[in-house]
């Protein structure tokens, strides 16, 4: 429902109560991003694990409590980095309009910069969501695949939250910049070489993960793509054709029949997978949002402000 008093997600939501939001948060991504490259592949995880976790509340960048575990840290936020700097970036909102502008549109917008900072598209976004007061690890499987997870439950979860197939296939193309760690990928190494991985690709990925159980604490990883590992772009799609998607979902993604025709189609042009990239994110960004008065507006957006304020 829309009224007066929450007119839901608008664009420029904060043109009265915060004209400069939008160019600060710009600005600031592009600084970071300057000194620390990787943060912009942290925004653009960010927005599908805060925004496909029942809502774009920013309950992603809660900390964990005495009485919670929190989503980031679970087994499927693993390798999630980058936290620190969304606070940066949240601080210098503050100084110019203190307890306006949520995290939840913080972790959005920081997301289309980032996206446009790797070279993709740039994507229109609506604001005026606000911040959760909860993160709960325990409802985190039931919304984020895993790496290894079944074509049919993948494109469920995105179903639910109203992405069709073509969408699906576009927002995997994310797995066109940063990394993985192999824990993630030593089912398809050890303790034989998945046959449908191209041996080219296996040879760096074993001399990239030596070991069939890795130190979890060690930093070994493979780059998500070779080939352009710093640009959002089209690659993603014409490595899992050639057998060098790293994940089991990537490799699916290209083989399996409801997605590998979308699959094909986007590696020959990226015009097509910006416009379906682009359409997805945006439903994304919409999903289940907390607008009016539902919510706050986080201080800080690692805590809920009943941590630390009294409202
Ligand atoms: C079926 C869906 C998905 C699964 C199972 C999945 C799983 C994973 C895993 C396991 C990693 C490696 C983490 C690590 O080892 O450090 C990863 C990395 C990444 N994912 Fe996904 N992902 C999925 C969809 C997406 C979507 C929709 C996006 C964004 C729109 C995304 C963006 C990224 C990015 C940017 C990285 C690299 C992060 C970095 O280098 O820090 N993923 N993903
Ligand atoms: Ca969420
Ligand atoms: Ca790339």
């Amino acid at each position: 429902e829309t009224n007066e008093e929450d007119p839901g997600l608008v664009m420029n939501f904060y043109k009265e109560t915060c004209p400069q939001a939008e160019d600060i948060i710009r600005e600031q991504v592009k600084l970071l991003y300057k000194r620390h490259k990787n943060t912009a592949f942290s925004w653009l995880r960010n927005i599908f694990h805060d925004c496909a976790v029942e809502s774009c509340d920013a309950s992603l960048l809660l900390d964990s409590t005495r009485r919670e575990l929190s989503e980031k840290e679970t087994d499927r936020s693993f390798g999630m980095r980058n936290f620190r700097y969304i606070e940066d970036i949240k601080e210098a909102v503050e100084r110019e309009c203190p307890g306006v502008v949520s995290c939840a549109d913080i972790l959005v917008l920081s997301a289309r910069e980032g996206i446009v900072s790797l070279g993709g598209p740039y994507i229109p976004l609506k604001t005026g969501r606000r911040d959760g007061r909860k993160s709960r690890a325990e409802v985190l499987e039931q919304y984020l695949p895993d790496h290894n997870e079944s074509m049919s439950v993948v494109l469920d979860r995105f179903a639910s939250i109203g992405i069709d197939t073509p969408g699906v296939v576009a927002l995997l193309g994310a797995h066109s910049v940063g990394r993985t760690h192999c824990v993630k990928l030593v089912q398809r190494l050890y303790p034989e070489v998945d046959p449908a991985l191209n041996p080219d690709h296996v040879e760096h990925m074993l001399k990239k993960c030596p070991d069939p159980i890795p130190d979890p604490k060690a930093v070994q990883y493979v780059r998500n793509d070779r080939g352009t590992p710093m640009k959002l772009d089209n690659n993603y799609y014409r490595n899992i054709l050639d057998n060098k998607g790293l994940m089991m979902v990537d490799h699916q993604l290209a083989i399996d029949k409801r997605t590998k025709a979308y699959v094909k189609k986007m590696a020959n042009s990226e015009d097509y997978w910006a416009k379906e990239f682009s359409r997805a994110i945006t439903i994304l960004s919409e999903n289940n949002p907390l607008t009016g008065t539902k919510g706050e507006i986080r201080r800080q957006c690692n805590m809920a402000n009943k941590y630390h304020y009294k409202d």
